[in-house]
């Protein structure tokens, strides 16, 4: 039998709300009677943050640690599932900053507008057998949309850019947003700190020290060979290894994401090192955004360090963005034919992202 109108309008009334379920814009309190838009919007010291893809594997812890940041008034939480979800939960701790949550592209714009800062871990992650660039074909098109948004409607946010392969992503956002005519190279910055985080972690280890008190420099970009450890350079505490332990630390270092891939077993890669390292990369944007002095993290920019459009490395981090690249300093033999082999991978992965929007 076929429906009445009547019967037809309830169901599309039913799948519409389903589609569009209440923004949390509108819910803080959960009463609706909360006064938390009124705090966000009175200008209360801290910065505009959006998470897209808030509702995954790295997004949701990213999204907790971001909520417990004192430098975070707004916290906009977006995912194309289950930021309704999410957004409920984190907006019942009992931190500063006030979360919203949306939902699905038509409100990708409203999650985007008067953003400070832009985190991006949206997209497929690795399973076992798989490189970051064979992850290249859903995330382009999922990076490139996402950029399209952030060039419309907060071009001057910073982008700190998580989705695989980095080392293709940040060339697409790059060519997004000179399409746009909003790119600033100093605002976008690919996020290679989880490279950083395990290189003072496995140093540490063989070291047997805190890895607190380690600060090893990794420079190139994100993916296999082109993540280069420049472990003569690991000033605190200034120390040297054996070929031995450089080998070892080399190739730990990084093939770390596979490490974390193969023993997940199909069910992902790195997710909450991951949303530690992006709390601590997007805390030191922050400072910069604060004018603190002299905060200096690495991450993968547009670069003139070397003959490539970009480069990870030291970047020192300002009101502005990225306002100093530092050069690489010092290399031993060792690095520098690291220095080659990463160059020569990361010249071709660059062209790729370059070429997914020109053509
Ligand atoms: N830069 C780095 O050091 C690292 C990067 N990654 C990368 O981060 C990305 C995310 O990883 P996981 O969180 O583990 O994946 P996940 O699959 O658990 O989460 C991804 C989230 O993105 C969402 N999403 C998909 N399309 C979207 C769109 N168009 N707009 C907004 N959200 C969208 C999904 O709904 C999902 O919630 C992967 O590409 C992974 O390779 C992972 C670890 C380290
Ligand atoms: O290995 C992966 O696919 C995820 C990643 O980038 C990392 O853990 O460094």
């Amino acid at each position: 039998m076929q429906p009445n109108n009547s019967q037809v309008n309830r169901r599309i009334a039913t799948i519409s709300a389903h589609l569009n379920p209440p923004n949390y814009s509108q819910m803080e309190g959960g009463s609706g009677l909360g006064r938390a838009n009124c705090r966000a919007k009175g200008g209360s010291a801290g910065f505009k943050v959006a998470i897209l893809g808030a509702a995954g594997g790295i997004g949701q812890p990213l999204a907790m640690l971001m909520k417990m940041n004192p430098l975070v008034s707004v916290l906009h939480l977006y995912d194309v599932v289950n930021a309704p979800g999410v957004t409920a939960d984190i907006s019942h701790m009992d931190t500063g900053a006030v979360v919203r949550g949306f939902l699905g592209q038509q409100q990708l714009e409203e999650a985007l507008t008067g953003m400070d800062l832009v985190i991006i871990p949206a997209g497929v992650p690795r399973k076992p057998g798989m490189t970051r660039d064979d992850l290249f074909n859903i995330n382009a098109g999922i990076v490139k949309t996402l950029c399209e948004g952030i060039a419309k409607c907060c071009p001057k946010a910073i982008v700190n850019l998580i989705s695989n392969p980095v080392n293709s992503t940040v060339p697409i956002a790059a060519e997004v947003f000179k399409k746009a005519g909003t790119f600033d190279p100093k605002r976008l910055l690919g996020v290679t700190m989880l490279d950083v985080v395990r290189a003072n972690t496995f140093v540490a280890e063989v070291l047997g020290l805190d890895p607190r008190e380690v600060d090893v420099p990794v420079v190139g970009g994100h993916a296999g060979v082109t993540i280069l450890p420049l472990l003569s350079q690991q000033v605190k505490p200034p120390c040297s290894f054996t070929q031995k332990e450089i080998d070892y630390l080399t190739d730990r270092i990084q093939n770390g994401g596979t490490e974390v891939v193969e023993a997940k077993a199909g069910a992902g890669s790195a997710t909450l090192s991951m949303a530690y390292a992006a709390v601590k990369f997007a805390d030191a944007c922050l400072r910069g955004l604060r004018g603190d002095a002299g905060v200096v993290e690495c991450a993968f920019v547009a670069s003139h360090v070397t003959e490539l459009p970009f480069f990870a490395s030291k970047v020192r981090l300002g009101r502005f963005g990225v306002e100093e690249v530092y050069p690489l300093g010092p290399l031993n033999e060792y690095e520098r034919i690291g220095l080659e082999k990463a160059k020569k991978e990361l010249a071709g992965s660059i062209q790729k992202g370059v070429s997914f929007v020109k053509k």
